[in-house]
C-alpha cells in the first residue's frame, strides 16, 4: 500500500488495542464497514466504502483528528481533553465509561482535591491535571475546577508558578503513592477494583468519560460520508439499546398498555380476528424490558414477545 491508495479515501482512526478496541471493531462490523487488515499493517482499506481505517493508540487519535492527519476517529473523551485538540464530538458511544478521579491512600488525611494544592500528584494526564490544579490554585473549589475544564484552556495569570508538582507516569500510576512518589494520583476508575487493590480511595472527580466518535471540524461539512457513518453508527448503538416488544391486549386495556409501551413515536397497532383484542408492537429500552413485561402481564396482556433489533434508524 502506498500514499496513492489513500487518495480520495476518508481516514477513520480506531484504537489499535486496549480497552476500546473490541467494541470499536463490533461497531464497524455493525455499520457494515468491511475491510481486510493485513498482518502487521495499521492501515486497512475498506472493501465496500471509500475510506481507510487507521489503527492508532487511543491516546494519539484526538490530536491526529484535530490536526487533520486523519478525518474522523473513535477515542475516549478523556483523551480528547488531554490531547487539547479542536475536534467535533459527533456521537457518544455508550462504552468505555469511566471517571478520571483524584485518589489518595485510604489512611491519608486528605478529603478534597483542593487540600492537595502544593503537594505531589502522579498521573498520565499531564495537561488535564495541570489545568485542574491551576484552577484549584486560582481559588476554585473541586467542582469549580472540574467545571472549568469544559471551556477552553484559560491563559495563565502572568507570573503564575504552579505550586503543585505533577509527576507524569505512563502506567501503573496506582502504585505511585505506595512507592513514595506522590501524595495523590489522578487516574481512571471504572469498577474501582484497581483503586481498592492499591488501598486508595477517590476524593474528587476531574472528569467523566466515555468513548466518542470525533471528527475534524472541516471534514464534517466537506465530506458527506462523515454524516453517513455517523448515522450508521448511531443505528448500531440504538439497536443495542432497544428491543422490539410484541403483545396482544384487550382493547379495554389498550390505553393502559400504551402508557407502558409508548414506543418512539407511538406503538403500532394491528387488528386481530377477535375484534375485542389488538396486537401491539413498540420499541422499548432493553434496560426496562423485564419491568415492562411484568406490568403488561399485570394488565392482562398475553403472548408477549421480545425481539432483538439488529440495526435501526430512529430519531
Ligand atoms: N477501566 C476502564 N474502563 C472503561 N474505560 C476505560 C478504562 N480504562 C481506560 N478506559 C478508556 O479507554 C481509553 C483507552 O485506554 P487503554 O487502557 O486502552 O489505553 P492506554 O491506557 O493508553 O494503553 P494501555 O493500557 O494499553 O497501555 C481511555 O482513554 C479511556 O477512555
Ligand atoms: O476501576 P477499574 O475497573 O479497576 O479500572 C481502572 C483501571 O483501568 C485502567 O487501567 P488499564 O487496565 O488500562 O491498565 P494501564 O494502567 O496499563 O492503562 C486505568 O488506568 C485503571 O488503572
Ligand atoms: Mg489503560
Amino acid at each position: 500500500m502506498d500514499f496513492a491508495d489513500l487518495q480520495d479515501r476518508l481516514l477513520f482512526a480506531v484504537p489499535k488495542k486496549g480497552r476500546l478496541n473490541e467494541q470499536c471493531l463490533a461497531l464497524l462490523s455493525g455499520a457494515d464497514i468491511q475491510f481486510h487488515r493485513r498482518s502487521r499493517l495499521d492501515i486497512a482499506l475498506s472493501t465496500n466504502l471509500p475510506l481507510a481505517l487507521v489503527f492508532l493508540p487511543a491516546a494519539d487519535i484526538a490530536s491526529f483528528v484535530g490536526k487533520g492527519n486523519v478525518d474522523i476517529g473513535i477515542t475516549g473523551q478523556d483523551m480528547v481533553a488531554e490531547g487539547g485538540a479542536e475536534v467535533e464530538e459527533l456521537l457518544q458511544l455508550g462504552f468505555g465509561k469511566c471517571n478520571l478521579s483524584v485518589q489518595v491512600p485510604i489512611a491519608s488525611p486528605f478529603t478534597k482535591a483542593s487540600e492537595l494544592v502544593g503537594k505531589r500528584i502522579a498521573t498520565s494526564f499531564e495537561t488535564v491535571v495541570g489545568r485542574y490544579f491551576d484552577a484549584l490554585e486560582s481559588g476554585l473549589d473541586d467542582a469549580g475546577a472540574a467545571a472549568s475544564l469544559a471551556g477552553p484552556a484559560p491563559a495563565l495569570t502572568a507570573g503564575h508558578q504552579r505550586k503543585t508538582t505533577i509527576n507524569v507516569i505512563n502506567g501503573s500510576v496506582e502504585a505511585a503513592c505506595a512507592l513514595g512518589l506522590a501524595d495523590a494520583i489522578v487516574d481512571l476508575v471504572e469498577s474501582g477494583e484497581t483503586m481498592r487493590a492499591a488501598k486508595l480511595h477517590a476524593i474528587s472527580t476531574v472528569l467523566s468519560s466515555q468513548a466518542v466518535l470525533i471528527c475534524n471540524p472541516k471534514k464534517h461539512t466537506s465530506n458527506p460520508l462523515v454524516e453517513t457513518l455517523k448515522r450508521r453508527i448511531e443505528g448500531v448503538i440504538a439497536a443495542q439499546k432497544y428491543v422490539l416488544c410484541n403483545y396482544n391486549v384487550a382493547r379495554s386495556s389498550l390505553a393502559e398498555a400504551v402508557k407502558i409501551t409508548p414506543g418512539k413515536k407511538a406503538p403500532t397497532l394491528s387488528p386481530l380476528e377477535d375484534t375485542e383484542w389488538v396486537a401491539v408492537q413498540a420499541m422499548v429500552l432493553k434496560s426496562q424490558m423485564a419491568d415492562m413485561m411484568d406490568r403488561l402481564t399485570a394488565i392482562g396482556a398475553t403472548d408477549i414477545l421480545i425481539l432483538a433489533i439488529h440495526n435501526c434508524r430512529v430519531v
